[in-house]
């Protein structure tokens, strides 16, 4: 375990009775002062991961490390993680300050250190002048602040988060998100943020866990998770993905759609199905002579900042484009990509192979080793 490191998975799996396990076999490691997101389809195990950490609930197997500390049997309230819920979970019946209060209370520190921590918990969250409010006063912005307030009063090591923008309209959700990423920072804690919006996951962390059926099927920055999705699922799940089949021939040089095309990915096998993604903003539109694939325009929806083109080629596969330029449905057009648009997937593996290859990473300990190559 590296000095940065503050939580690790060993090979944690989470059994409810006799059902499949809802996390299987999961190994990572979170380093200190990031903003981590917890990516995926409802039920795929987000939240589970969370109750962990914070030791709601205990691993069926494996283990979980806290500072270099096994913490499996370690009682929530011992462990220095507070979460910030779906609901926030504010006391109605208290006002603003005793919502934010309540755990110092309990843990019977001192009137003085209170207001004082109080006071600065609700400073960071923009809420000066709000301490004696009550909450059914509060907007649903403000309760998110005090839950947040409440959250980092006794600056835990780490904070998790549920789907806390999850409640918000949309405008007020973007605007907590740059808060909150700001927050972050100044407060240099751990974040660990649970969402099924790609979009928010891809504006917010350092590192994005994406989450399917119990494991996790990719970790990295946002532009490696979005440039090089590691494989179907997670091509689809973040952003909008043209994916076709196809083989490499050799190192930097694969074919699809029957013609072949230069590319930037190697380490591949002689002649090896792939899949290959080029993503919608990546397409442009020429004349049938000059493009490097030949399509037909099938619709057209008006998206305010582009038009979203659904193409289908000789072979019937659909591509998708995102272009400022309008096309005439029914009429056959050219696109052209450059060849960093081309991104080269290995065809979906066998569970044992997957299996096999996350277990190579995990004995490495680094997080960002879950990418291929
Ligand atoms: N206490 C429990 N008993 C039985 N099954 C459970 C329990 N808690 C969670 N599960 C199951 O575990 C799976 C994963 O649940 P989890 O809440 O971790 O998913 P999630 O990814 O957070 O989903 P969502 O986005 O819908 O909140 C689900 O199928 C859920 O039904």
């Amino acid at each position: 375990m590296n000095v940065a490191s503050i939580i690790q998975f060993k090979n944690v799996t989470k059994r409810f009775g006799n059902n499949p396990p809802v996390l299987d076999n999961v190994s990572f490691t979170l380093e200190r002062g990031k903003f981590y997101t917890l990516l995926g389809p409802s039920g795929c195990g987000k939240t589970t991961i969370l109750r962990l950490i914070a030791g709601f609930t205990e691993p069926s197997e494996g283990e979980i490390w806290f500072n270099g500390q096994k913490i499996n049997h370690l009682p929530a309230n011992k462990r220095q993680v507070n979460t910030v819920f779906q609901d926030y979970a504010l006391f109605p019946h208290l006002n603003v300050f005793e919502n934010v209060a309540f755990g110092l209370r309990i843990k019977k520190v001192k009137k003085t250190e209170i207001e004082a921590k109080v006071k600065q918990a609700l400073s960071f969250v923009n809420l000066d002048g709000y301490e004696y409010r009550e909450i059914r006063e509060m907007s649903g912005g403000q309760r998110q602040r005090v839950a947040i307030a409440r959250a980092i009063v006794n600056k835990p090591e780490m904070i998790l988060l549920d789907e806390p923008l999850s409640a918000l309209d949309l405008k007020l959700r973007t605007e907590m998100q740059y808060e909150l990423r700001e927050l972050q920072r100044r407060l240099g804690i751990t974040f660990v943020f649970v969402t099924h919006d790609q979009e928010e996951a891809l504006a917010m962390s350092d590192e994005i866990f994406v989450i399917n059926n119990g494991k996790i099927q990719q970790s990295g920055t946002p532009t490696d998770i979005y440039d090089e999705p590691i494989n179907r699922f997670v091509a689809d799940f973040i952003g909008e993905s043209n994916i076709v089949e196809g083989k490499m021939v050799e190192d930097y040089l694969v074919e699809f759609v029957g013609k072949k095309f230069e590319c930037d990915d190697k380490g591949f096998n002689a002649n090896e199905p792939v899949e290959i993604v080029i993503r919608p903003e990546d397409l442009e539109i020429t004349t049938p002579e000059l493009g490097r694939l030949q399509v037909r325009v099938d619709s057209q929806l008006f998206r305010g900042v582009h038009y979203e083109i659904c193409c289908y080629d000789k072979d019937d596969n659909e591509w998708l484009v995102h272009s400022t330029k309008k096309a005439k449905v029914g009429k056959e057009i050219g696109l052209s990509f450059d060849r960093e648009a081309i991104h080269v997937m290995r065809l979906g593996e066998t569970e044992e192979e997957f299996d096999r290859r996350l277990e190579t990473y995990a004995d490495k300990g680094d997080s960002a080793q879950w990418k291929v190559n």
